[in-house]
């Protein structure tokens, strides 16, 4: 379907997304489409929760981002609210996320506007708390970290049932992951880790991370953690440097929540949610993370190529003593058909089509 309206998320400490901004508008002027702006960073923007943004800005089908991965999950925030797709354009350091550079944006609005993009759909967290989030004011300058205005908590959603003993259902959707952090450089984090109900074990730690396959390549690689492909659905517990021995990534599978709950001597902890600062647990409180059911829609223009986009930005090494071997021959790209019983295999596409 034609893009009706696009919503605009830029990295406005950024030169080259604000020229960059002028030619999405530019072309939104020229095919008739509304444009809005959504300044989430601005200190004059009023603190909205994704979907008040999306509203706000007159809930566009499609939000393009122009940044780096951070600029793209502020998008992917607001896009999940009401199901819009989400295009990131590459003007960041890593670009993990984001799908297209600068220089192919035009060609990029004319492919999604044309019905000729793919849409690729990630699996998104989403959670309950044992009471509703809040960030005390004295706390924001803290736990902020640097980064832009805090976020509101996370609104309750409507089937909340506190009072039965289940929490607080929130309306939290995060891409990559969501932390439990020390607040206090001399404070762990004390927690006991529960996951489908069971309790793995209790930890002292910097952090502790519930990711997504997608964010397995953000704090959790950095953690040592597992690299997922993210095509496929689970929920990955790391510790950051946990006080005790047992320090692995546990990968559960999607319908097994993974829950946290700090303990009656453990320092305050931030939870952050994608990165951004969204309340703070004090001892006693505890979150349930587990799989949501609405997905992120990202704008693809080719069939993804996952650990192409993991050799490329991770700059892959190859070891040193295969570099007498030469060029890597591609693997299972003949010019003859497919074979029968690989037919439903996921194969990257040929560097040609990409
Ligand atoms: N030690 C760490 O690596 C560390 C610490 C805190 C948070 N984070 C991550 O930062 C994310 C927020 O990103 P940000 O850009 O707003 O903050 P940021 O700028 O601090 O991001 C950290 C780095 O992670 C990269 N990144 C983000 N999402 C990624 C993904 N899915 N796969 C691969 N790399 C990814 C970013 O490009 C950036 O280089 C959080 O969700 C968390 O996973 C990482
Ligand atoms: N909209 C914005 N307005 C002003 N400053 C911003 C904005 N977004 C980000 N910044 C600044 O840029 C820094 C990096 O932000 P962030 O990590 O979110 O960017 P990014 O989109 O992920 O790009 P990169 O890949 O370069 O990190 C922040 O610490 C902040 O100082």
């Amino acid at each position: 379907m034609p893009v009706q309206r696009i919503g605009l998320v830029v990295h406005q400490g950024r030169a080259t997304a604000l020229d960059v901004r002028g030619a999405v508008q530019t072309w939104c002027a020229a095919h008739g489409i509304p444009c809005t702006e959504i300044d989430v960073w601005s200190e004059d923007h009023e603190r909205r929760s994704g979907r008040e943004e999306a509203h706000a800005a007159g809930d566009p089908d499609l939000v393009v981002t122009l940044g780096g991965d951070g600029t793209f999950l502020r998008g992917a925030r607001i896009a999940v609210k009401t199901g819009a797709s989400v295009l990131g354009v590459d003007l960041g350091k890593v670009g993990f996320l984001t799908e297209v550079p600068a220089r192919d944006l035009t060609a990029a609005l004319d492919a999604v506007h044309a019905g000729h993009a793919l849409v690729e759909e990630r699996m998104t967290l989403t959670m309950r708390a044992s009471r509703p989030p809040q960030v005390p004011p004295d706390l924001e300058a803290l736990g902020c970290f640097g980064r832009g205005p805090v976020l509101p908590p996370p609104p309750v959603r409507p089937q909340s049932t506190a009072g039965e003993g289940w929490g607080v259902a929130l309306d939290v959707n995060a891409l990559n992951d969501i932390v439990v952090e020390k607040f206090a450089r001399d404070r762990q984090v004390s927690a006991g880790v529960y996951i489908s109900g069971s309790l793995l074990a209790a930890y002292s730690a910097d952090a502790l991370v519930v990711a997504t396959p997608t964010g397995s390549t953000a704090y959790c690689f950095a953690a040592g953690g597992p690299v997922l492909s993210p095509h496929m659905d689970a929920v990955v517990f790391t510790p950051i440097a946990p006080h005790m021995t047992f320090n692995r990534t546990v990968v559960a599978a999607p319908d097994e929540p993974v829950a946290l709950r700090i303990l009656p001597h453990s320092g305050r902890a931030a939870v952050t949610i994608d990165g951004e600062l969204r309340g703070v647990l004090e001892p006693g409180d505890w979150i349930g993370v587990y799989r949501a059911p609405q997905r992120v829609r990202l704008i693809r223009l080719h069939a993804t190529d996952f650990y192409g986009r993991l050799r490329d930005r991770f700059r892959l090494t190859d070891a040193p003593a295969t570099a007498t071997d030469g060029e890597f021959a591609p693997f299972f790209r003949p010019e003859t058909p497919v074979p029968p019983d690989l037919a439903g295999l996921r194969l990257s596409p040929p560097a040609a089509a990409r």
